[in-house]
């Protein structure tokens, strides 16, 4: 290092111009709080007459000349997606620089193999704004938790879904107009089907679970359903039995009790009616929240801004200036270890609850019989409640939890039943009594 703390900017969009203009406005602070000075030495850009509001000397089309340029210490990667991502921070690595990175996607993909290239180059490799934004939670995981034994986390960590559900519950508005508005406010990410679709809180998820259970978990490991077929119905029914829809993203470690597999780890992404009274159902617009549950600690929730160019660029600047003073220091901080290596489980088996909404033959007989097809495989109904009658008849049930493949074919065994006209509405439901 040379005196003065230089960074290497891959990327200036919603995230990199944000980060840009505090590395600018608040230089002095940061150098002071560093305990050197810190400048830009490079901004990499797609197309510089895209950028006139970045110094021209700065802007640079070469992403991996700026990267292994010898007096760049420290490089900031938020150009997002696998490549060349994934070569720009192995370049940075071998060239001895700490990276910081807000890129979820690349690290649930190839998470184990970039932190043995930062290990092995003996330098830092952080990334809290890759999950929930501006909150701290994957410091307080790999950091302040370290010491206990995590059981679980929820949360809801897209905001552009959750911005989303929000606007559809509240004010009625549709699907498209709410994703709309999502990517206008910059939450969206550039394939909004990434956060639609449920990819983008699967990788987060990933991580978590990664963080948590000290076990290697991809985003491939992660059952994913997004929120492009919750419907108006489907919100309408929530609010009838007290609950919001919310786009949830759970880890769970599943105690083995001895068997000769031991413990696993269940990790699933999917839209859920949660009471109104569960402390995430209060988490509006493009908020997120992590709800985590500890052996010692008990539980704890972190909640904050999810999304968005500003609140992103907190989360990167505080890795900036931890992976700076240890740069200072001489030491890289701790490390991530999957030591823990538990399996994953499959949905098949994980246990879950549905509500399910039935148009139904208002006849004697009817509701023994859907009764019946739950019962056939397996699955406990919890509560039974009819609206209307004759032609406009609903069964709405909420089952006992079972395994997820019990419920699914209780499902498609209710759509071939000739009482049942419809299935109009399934939905899991967590954190019901
Ligand atoms: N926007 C958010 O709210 C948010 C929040 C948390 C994390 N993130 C993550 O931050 C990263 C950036 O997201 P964003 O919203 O700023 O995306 P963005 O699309 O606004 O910005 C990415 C920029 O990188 C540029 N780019 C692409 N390939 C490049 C290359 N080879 N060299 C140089 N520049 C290149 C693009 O032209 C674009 O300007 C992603 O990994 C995203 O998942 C975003
Ligand atoms: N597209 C992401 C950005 C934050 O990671 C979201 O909506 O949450
Ligand atoms: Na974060």
């Amino acid at each position: 290092m040379t005196g003065t703390l230089k960074v290497a900017l891959l990327g200036c969009g919603t995230v990199g111009s944000a980060v840009l203009r505090a590395l600018q406005e608040q230089a002095d602070d940061l150098g002071a709080r560093i305990g050197c000075p810190v400048e830009v030495a490079g901004v990499a850009v797609r197309r510089p007459s895209h950028h006139p509001d970045v110094p021209a000397h700065l802007l640079t089309t070469d992403a991996h000349g700026l990267v292994t340029r010898d007096d760049v210490d420290l490089v900031v990667e938020v150009i997002g997606g696998i490549e060349p991502a994934r070569s720009l921070m192995l370049a940075a690595f071998a060239a001895g620089k700490s990276v910081v990175s807000a890129n979820k996607a690349l690290l649930a993909e190839d998470g184990v193999v970039l932190h043995a290239a930062a290990a092995e180059a003996g330098v830092d490799l952080y990334y809290e704004a890759a999950v929930a934004g501006a909150i701290p939670i994957l410091r307080p995981l790999r950091e302040s938790l370290v010491g206990d034994q995590l059981s679980r986390i929820v949360g809801i960590v897209n905001g552009t879904t959750n911005y989303i559900l929000s606007r559809m519950a509240e004010t009625g508005a549709g699907f498209g107009e709410a994703l709309a508005e999502a990517t206008e406010l910059g939450y969206a990410e550039a394939d909004p089907t990434a956060d639609v679709d449920g990819f983008d809180a699967a990788a987060k998820a990933a991580i978590l679970a990664s963080l948590a259970f000290h076990t290697p978990v991809a985003a491939a490991d992660v059952h994913r359903e997004g929120i492009s077929t919750v419907t108006a119905t489907d919100v309408a029914r929530a609010a009838e039995i007290g609950c919001t829809v919310k786009l949830l993203a759970i880890c769970e470690r599943v105690p083995g009790n001895g068997s000769a597999t031991g413990d696993s780890v269940a990790v699933r992404v999917h839209p859920a009616m949660i009471p109104t009274s569960h402390p995430l159902a209060s988490v509006g617009g493009a908020f997120n929240a992590v709800f985590v549950e500890a052996e010692s600690a008990g539980q704890l929730m972190f909640y904050g801004q999810g999304a968005g160019g500003e609140p992103t660029a907190s989360a990167v600047l505080g890795d900036l200036v931890a992976v700076a003073r240890n740069r200072v220091t001489g030491a890289p901080g701790p490390g991530v270890t999957g030591y823990a290596n538990l399996a994953v489980r499959p949905m098949a088996e994980t246990p879950t609850r549905y509500h399910v909404s039935l148009d139904v033959a208002d006849k004697p007989g009817v509701l023994a019989s859907v009764a019946q097809e739950f019962a056939q495989h397996g699955v406990s109904i919890s509560t039974v409640r009819q609206t209307g009658r004759g032609d406009a008849a609903t069964l709405v049930i909420v089952t006992h939890s079972a395994p997820d493949a019990a419920l699914s074919a209780t499902i498609n065994a209710l759509r071939e039943m000739p009482a049942v006209r419809g299935v109009t509405s399934v939905l899991r439901v967590e954190g019901l009594q």
